[in-house]
């Protein structure tokens, strides 16, 4: 497992873009038949994939958790950006089609991913924070996650968000989940951009066509920096960062906090004139 150290704000101005890619940007998320994890000091999130092809993968532990097992002290929230799979918590069998995703409680020992056809494997996007306190493992499909529809075509950042885990969704400890999908066109996301100090939050590109990419937006919103984003790579944003993004085509991105609180509508708004 990745360590990732948390850098502030005086040492990200002075970065360059290989530093800022090695310090926010996870390249390769889904490894086929493993389960790739880097652990991020922000929040103490740990962002990965898992990728079954040939094998079903358990989620095992690792030394710098110091646990019995993985969700011992944690809850993880896994989204299938991939084909049909399902997952095994304890046993219980949870179906995940593309775009399902699945909150799983701290006290769960046994996680397992499969995927129903090898030909077209599924996707486990994983995200888990520390909790203090078991909450039921629950499946939301995309229907179940209230989508709501914001920006508009004449700025180019027409979108339909989906909230799966959150304060008015599936119960966490600190987990919020969900994903945007741009519509047609529209290339902007989280435009106006927002910071959220009391919640970091972690981005997984996905449905980039491989021709065309993301150009993601981070840093202090009087000192912003950019990295070039391909299809299944994941952005890590400090709390006092803007996260937002222009693709050179329509796109879709899981995004997922963890922090002071779960209210998905507790955000900053960055006034575009103050913008540098
Ligand atoms: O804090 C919330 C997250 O940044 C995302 O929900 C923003 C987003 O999906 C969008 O505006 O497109
Ligand atoms: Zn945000």
């Amino acid at each position: 497992m990745e360590i990732r150290y948390e850098s502030s704000p005086r040492e990200v101005e002075r970065m360059n873009t290989s530093e800022l890619r090695e310090n926010f940007l996870v390249e390769q998320v889904f490894v086929e038949d493993k389960i790739q994890v880097v652990y991020s000091h922000y929040e103490r999130l740990i962002v990965g994939g898992a990728k079954p092809v040939n094998n079903s993968l358990t989620l095992g532990t690792y030394d710098a958790l110091k646990s019995e097992y993985f969700l011992e002290r944690r809850e993880l929230g896994a989204i299938n950006v991939g084909g049909k799979g399902y997952i095994l918590a304890d046993g219980q069998r949870f179906d995940l089609d593309k775009l399902s995703c699945l909150y799983i409680g701290k006290g769960v020992k046994e996680v397992v991913f499969h995927s129903e056809d090898a030909g077209n494997p599924a996707l486990f996007y994983i995200l888990s924070a520390p909790a203090h306190a078991s909450y039921p493992t629950t499946l939301y499909t995309k229907e179940q996650a209230f989508p709501m529809t914001i920006g508009a075509p004449e700025t180019s950042n027409h979108r339909t968000v989906y909230k799966y885990i959150h304060a008015d969704g599936i119960d966490s400890c600190q987990l919020v989940m969900g994903l945007t999908i741009l519509h047609n066109g529209s290339i902007w996301n989280t435009m106006p951009p927002h910071v959220h100090d009391r919640r970091a939050e972690i981005y997984l590109y996905f449905d980039v066509d491989p021709a065309h990419g993301v150009m993601h937006f981070m840093g202090k919103p009087d000192e912003t920096r950019h990295m070039w984003v391909r299809n299944h790579q994941a952005i890590i944003s400090p709390p006092w960062s803007i996260h937002s993004g222009a693709g050179s085509a329509s796109y879709s991105f899981i995004w997922g906090m963890g922090g002071e609180n779960k209210d998905y509508t507790d955000m900053d708004f960055v006034d575009l004139n103050l913008l540098r």
